[in-house]
């Protein structure tokens, strides 16, 4: 185990990478996806059942766990990996996006944000001091910098003046993480859709030397072809050894345009809120399985998929459990998305290795568009 967090660059095709960051709790192969476990839980899977689909890191949430059961709490209970028996490592948000788009009464000054809790509507500060101490209280291996996220399409003076705080805010976050030997901080790149203050955003965070990136503001109701031109302006400006976290993307298609742009991480809840709607994903495409046309498909979702969930179930089965609403129809199909998307990955990473993604990804389109699934 190392006692440090190193990012190892090993192949490249294109702008494609692969790669591995180790840290004490053990080492992330890049290009990776990163299963959301929002309440300290992946909703609807044990963390043995994650481990098994290939997932070598998860997200906590500081906006949720801050609430409840509070991030002191957690950390009198041995922390975030102990409370959820996952030993592997945790990646956790900064909190600030989903007070933005969750709590209610919310404001913000350069000081944080202030807000009203969805749970309670008790009163909370999350300043960007605040904010690393609640990441460290729950244990967390990487930690995002508090930011600020605008919602597109915005004014450029809005997306302006968000990004310029956000870059004082990292500068306050990595003097309040202060030297955390394992564990990293990673800033966070903004502006919007304005290739200008992206350029900006991301010169400024990589004078910091910070220990990884990541690109926010993006996936936040921009069409993909903006989501991807913002990356071609943004990665050639960060640090080719540190690693590049594509905030909360996304389909796969998503995923693999991104990976072809130098991106090493990814997070979304897709496949498992996915899942909870009846909805999975296969290497043809997606099934919703709340369709009448699977109540009598004896066949599995994919017979040669090594995941239980996609190879041991007929549609049929699922198509009931779902129409039933019952517990099992949602935790069979978000095993599957996410065994789905770690085996995603696990060929991204093969076809880079072995300098064939374009390839690769040509096919994997394919795959997906020749529907009758
Ligand atoms: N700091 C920060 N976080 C962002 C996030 C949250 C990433 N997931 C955290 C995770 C923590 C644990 C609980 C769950 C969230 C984003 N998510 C999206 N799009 C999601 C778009 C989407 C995709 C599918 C379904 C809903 C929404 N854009 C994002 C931009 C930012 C950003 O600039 N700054």
């Amino acid at each position: 185990m190392s006692e440090t967090f190193q990012f190892a660059l090993q192949a490249t095709d294109g702008n494609a990478r692969l790669g591995a960051i180790t840290m004490p709790r053990g080492t992330v192969r890049t290009p990776a996806f990163m299963p959301v476990g929002t309440a300290a839980t992946v909703k609807a899977l044990y963390m043995d059942q994650v481990r098994g689909t290939g997932a070598d890191i998860i997200l906590g949430n500081t906006y949720h766990l801050m609430l409840r059961p509070g991030a002191e709490r957690v950390a009198r209970l041995g922390g975030l990996h102990e409370f959820a028996r996952w030993p592997h490592p945790i990646l956790t948000d900064s909190g600030g996006f989903q007070v933005m788009s969750l709590s209610k009464l919310r404001k913000l000054t350069e000081q944080g944000v202030t807000f009203r809790s969805h749970v309670d509507g008790a009163r909370y500060e999350m300043s960007p001091e605040r904010s690393i101490e609640i990441q460290g209280l729950l244990g967390s291996d990487v930690q995002m910098q508090l930011d600020e996220c605008v919602a597109l399409p915005a004014p450029y003076a809005d997306v302006e003046r968000a990004m310029e705080m956000s870059l004082r805010w990292a500068e306050r976050c990595q003097t309040a993480f202060g030297d955390q030997p394992g564990r990293a901080m990673f800033g966070i790149v903004q502006g919007g859709a304005e290739p200008v203050l992206r350029e900006r955003s991301a010169s400024a965070l990589k004078a910091m030397d910070l220990k990884g990136y990541s690109v926010g503001g993006l996936a936040v109701g921009e069409p993909q072809h903006v989501m991807l031109e913002m990356l071609d302006v943004t990665c050639p400006v960060l640090p080719a050894d540190k690693p590049r976290y594509l905030m909360g993307v996304g389909t796969p298609d998503d995923i693999l345009k991104s990976v072809a742009r130098g991106i090493d991480m990814f997070d979304c809840v897709m496949p498992t809120r996915a899942g909870r709607h009846g909805l999975a994903f296969t290497r043809r495409g997606r099934v919703n399985l709340r369709n009448a046309r699977h109540a009598d498909d004896y066949r599995p979702l994919d017979e040669e998929s090594d995941c239980p969930a996609a190879r041991d179930y007929s549609r049929a089965y699922l198509h009931h459990l779902v129409r039933s609403q019952e517990a099992l129809g949602a935790m069979l199909l978000s095993w599957n998305n996410i065994a789905y998307y770690q085996h995603l990955m696990q060929s991204i990473r093969g076809a880079i290795g072995e300098g064939r993604f374009l390839a690769f990804a040509e096919d994997a389109t394919e795959g997906w568009a020749r529907g009758d699934i």
